[in-house]
Order: C-alpha cells, then sequence, then structure tokens
C-alpha cells in the first residue's frame, strides 16, 4: 500500500460478543484498497459476525472499525461504499430476477440508464437472460445466488463482501464467478471474500486472513503462508489452513466462552 493510502477496511480489537459466547475476539486487521483479502476459517469461527459488523447489521460489542474511510458507527456514511452477499442473499420470490435487480439498483438511487446497462451485462455475463422475467420463485439455488451477487455488486461499491460467492454454482458458473471478481478486483474494488473453498482463495487473494475462534491467528499472502515457517517448504493452502487452525484449537474443547477464557 503506497504511504498516506486509506486501506479499504480497517478494524481494531474488535470484539462482538452473544451472551457467554465470543463469536469475534480482539480482531485487529487492515485490508488494502483494490486487493481481494480471502477471510477464511473453520465452522463458526466468527467470519459472518465479522462481516455482519463490517456491513453495519450487528454493533460490535467493543472495538472500532472503518470501511471505505468511515466509522461503522456511521452506518448512512458506510452503506453507499459496500456491497454485501450473505449466506441468504435478500431477494425476493414473487419479483422476477430483472425486477429484483431494478429495485435494488432503485434502492441505490442509480440512475436509469446505468443501473439498466449494468443490468443487463451481468444477466448476460451470468448466462441469466433467458430466465430473468421469469419470477424468483421457479429459480435453482446457483440462479438465486447469481441475482445476490449481481446486486451486491452493482452499484460498484469500493467494497464487497462475498460469503461463500460461489456456493451452489455449477462448474461453468463458478468459473464466471471467479473471473468476475478477478475483473472487480482489477477494477479497483476491494472484495472481502470469505469461502471453504480453498483453491477458488489460492487463484484469488492478494491476502489470506485464517480466523480460528473468533481472532486472526495466519494473515499473509498466500505464498507466505503456504511456506512452512521452519523449513520454508511449499504445502498446500488446505495443509496450511489445517495446520495453523489445529495449532490454535490444540487443548481448546471448543469456543472459549468468557468464563473458561479467563
Ligand atoms: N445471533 C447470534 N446469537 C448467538 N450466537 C451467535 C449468533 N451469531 C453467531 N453466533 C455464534 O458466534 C460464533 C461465530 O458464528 P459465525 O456465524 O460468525 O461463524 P462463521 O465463521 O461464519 O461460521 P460458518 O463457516 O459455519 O458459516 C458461533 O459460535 C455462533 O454460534
Amino acid at each position: 500500500m503506497s504511504p498516506g493510502e486509506t486501506p479499504a477496511i480497517e478494524t481494531e480489537a474488535l470484539t462482538k460478543r452473544y451472551g457467554e459466547t465470543t463469536a469475534v475476539s480482539g480482531l485487529t486487521m487492515d485490508v488494502e484498497s483494490g486487493t481481494v483479502y480471502g477471510f477464511l476459517g473453520p465452522n463458526g469461527a466468527g467470519k459472518t459476525t465479522t462481516m455482519r459488523i463490517l456491513t453495519t447489521l450487528t454493533r460490535p460489542t467493543s472495538g472500532t472499525a472503518r470501511v471505505a474511510g468511515h466509522s461503522i458507527d456511521d452506518r448512512e456514511a458506510v452503506t453507499p461504499h459496500i456491497g454485501y452477499l450473505p449466506e441468504e442473499p435478500p431477494i425476493y420470490d414473487e419479483l422476477t430476477g430483472r425486477e429484483q435487480l431494478e429495485y435494488a439498483a432503485g434502492l441505490r438511487d442509480l440512475p436509469d440508464a446505468d443501473a439498466t446497462e449494468r443490468i443487463e451485462s451481468l444477466l448476460e455475463r451470468f448466462d441469466l437472460l433467458e430466465d430473468a422475467n421469469r419470477r424468483i420463485e421457479g429459480y435453482s439455488k446457483g440462479m438465486r445466488q447469481k441475482v445476490g451477487v449481481i446486486q451486491a455488486v452493482l452499484h460498484e461499491p469500493s467494497v464487497a463482501f462475498l460469503d461463500e460467492p460461489t456456493s451452489g454454482l455449477d462448474p461453468r458458473a463458478a468459473r464466471t464467478m471467479r473471473e468476475t471478481i478477478a475483473d472487480l478486483a482489477d477494477r479497483e474494488m476491494t472484495i472481502f471474500l470469505s469461502t471453504h473453498i480453498l483453491p477458488v482463495v489460492d487463484e484469488l487473494a492478494d491476502e489470506i486472513g485464517v480466523l480460528h475462534d473468533g481472532e486472526l491467528v495466519a494473515q499473509g499472502e498466500p505464498e507466505a503462508l503456504k511456506s512452512r515457517a521452519e523449513t520454508g517448504e511449499a504445502r498446500s493452502l488446505e495443509e496450511a489452513f489445517l495446520e495453523v487452525t489445529q495449532e490454535h484449537g490444540e487443548g481448546e474443547t471448543g469456543r472459549s466462552a468468557e468464563a473458561s477464557a479467563e
């Protein structure tokens, strides 16, 4: 990152507790603008919770974060700059795919001409044109996922949070998704990408963060993570992931509850 450039995402000791459960624990990290950040972690590590905090859908118990240069406390300032594909995309069964995207564009105040052009080009890219006038209730999981992704990036946000973007996609659509993510990053969009599909992260991510029990247990460029600290020997991203999450899981009976963390 050039000196003085504002990171796309900055967090400082971000913590979220649900009762006795600490879902995110003292998370401090920076994500450079215009990069793809692969956010990994086992089930229940706190990835979705982190994304919900950064997209202003839930408030941290403590700690701070800035997204696209704005504090997450200022929801109105942050939301125009972000897009979010959650695990279950917010779409209406009774609308057609095209209507849903027009609705999403309207919520973002996109001028009609820009909206139409972008919707048509993304529908074509994801091979959805033929189905665009069918109601979403008849869509497959993959088709719904495509609509969810398109609406997350339609307004060309500076930071897009994508939770399992290739979920439910067939191999061809998954490839289109990976190419689209790479294109968006080339156009300076920052992509915060959470997925369990490690080859996708290996292919796309400039930097990777591994969360385990709410804590960031490893961070770095893919090649650095794959290089064994002791010997420098290369290993697969999967091996690296399993090792860092195992090391940090050893001796624990599960997610730290406040009582046992003391
Ligand atoms: N609304 C909530 N109320 C209570 N506990 C919650 C809530 N949301 C998340 N948690 C807990 O916080 C922890 C982190 O959950 P989170 O969904 O963030 O994990 P994740 O890394 O996204 O997991 P996965 O890969 O399975 O989607 C889990 O122990 C979960 O049970």
